[in-house]
């Protein structure tokens, strides 16, 4: 398993020796290693909401990436990360799965997962009730009719689901989440909260605050945090915790001081806890 254990690489590493006076007159070094300035090692980088989103401009406007390749990349590791926890082999035999889509581009990462997932061997199903007309969304969503992946037109009841499927992504919300859960998603995070399977969230549990998280909403088994784990994220006491989308230059690194772990090889993921 490539687990990650307070191993950094990336970002800026620093080592110094303290000297400590002592009572008796003396002195003591300490050698020390600090990597990304403001963070100990074996700390973790933590983004706030604000950073996440400037993080994301800047990888579209000063990197020139687009949405479509970040998402595909992103989407592409919320997939492996699963079929990593998941395997096909520990699965009922048809491997069914639920992905919930919201209206912004967490929900566009879980179209590029669900596609995937079929790839992968997965029967998934999409429950995307707000749709949007913007090009990048069409696309994918037709991309996923063509694998011939069932769109639902409404969310069954939580004992369905729980029958129905093995587990259930939930891509309704990332970090752009503020404020009370409007229409129609409250109903939709009310019936994900009664589930028995598990609920695998990507990049923030929906309907948690980025920041402070929600003790009293979704408490899912399985969470991948892209670029960055929010600050949220702390508070997570699922099973699996991923990294994922690989895709951050050095430079971006830098200059939010982010500590992150080494992803292996060529691993789009790595598993934090
Ligand atoms: N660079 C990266 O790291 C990359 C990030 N990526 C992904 O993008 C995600 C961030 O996407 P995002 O900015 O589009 O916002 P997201 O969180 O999907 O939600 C926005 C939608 O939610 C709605 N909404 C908000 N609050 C609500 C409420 N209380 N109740 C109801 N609705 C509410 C809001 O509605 P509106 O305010 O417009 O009415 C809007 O429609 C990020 O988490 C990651 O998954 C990758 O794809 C690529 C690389
Ligand atoms: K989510």
């Amino acid at each position: 398993m490539e687990s990650w254990k307070g191993k950094y690489a990336s970002g800026l590493r620093f080592s110094f020796r303290k000297r400590y006076s002592t009572e008796k007159g003396g002195t003591v070094d300490e050698d020390c290693e600090v990597i990304s300035i403001g963070h100990k090692i074996g700390d973790i980088s933590y983004v706030s909401q604000e950073e996440a989103q400037q993080i994301d401009q800047e990888l579209f406007n000063e990197y020139a990436y687009s949405v479509d390749q970040l998402m595909e990349l992103a989407g592409h590791s919320c997939a492996v990360a699963l079929a990593k926890s998941y395997p096909l082999t520990s699965l009922k035999k048809d491997a069914t799965v639920l992905v919930c889509c919201g209206p912004g581009n967490n929900g566009g990462d879980g179209l590029v997962c669900a596609r995937h997932l079929k790839m992968f061997g997965y029967n998934p199903s999409v429950f995307y009730p707000k749709r949007t007309d913007k090009p990048l969304y069409k696309n994918l969503t037709i991309q996923c009719e063509q694998l011939d992946i069932p769109f639902l037109s409404h969310l069954p009841k939580p004992q369905l689901l729980s029958d129905g499927f093995s587990y259930i992504v939930d891509a309704l919300f990332g970090f752009s989440f503020k404020g009370e859960v409007r229409p129609p998603f409250g109903d939709v995070l009310k019936t994900l909260k009664e589930v028995t399977v598990p609920i695998c969230s990507i990049d923030v549990p929906s309907g948690w605050d980025v920041e402070g998280g929600n003790p009293d909403g979704l408490q899912p088994e399985f969470l991948i945090s892209l670029t960055a784990p929010k600050k949220c994220a702390e508070k997570f006491a699922g099973r699996y915790h991923y990294l994922g989308g690989r895709f951050v230059p050095p430079g971006i690194i830098q200059k939010y001081e982010l500590n992150l772990p080494t992803y292996p090889g060529t691993e789009p993921c790595i598993r934090l806890h």
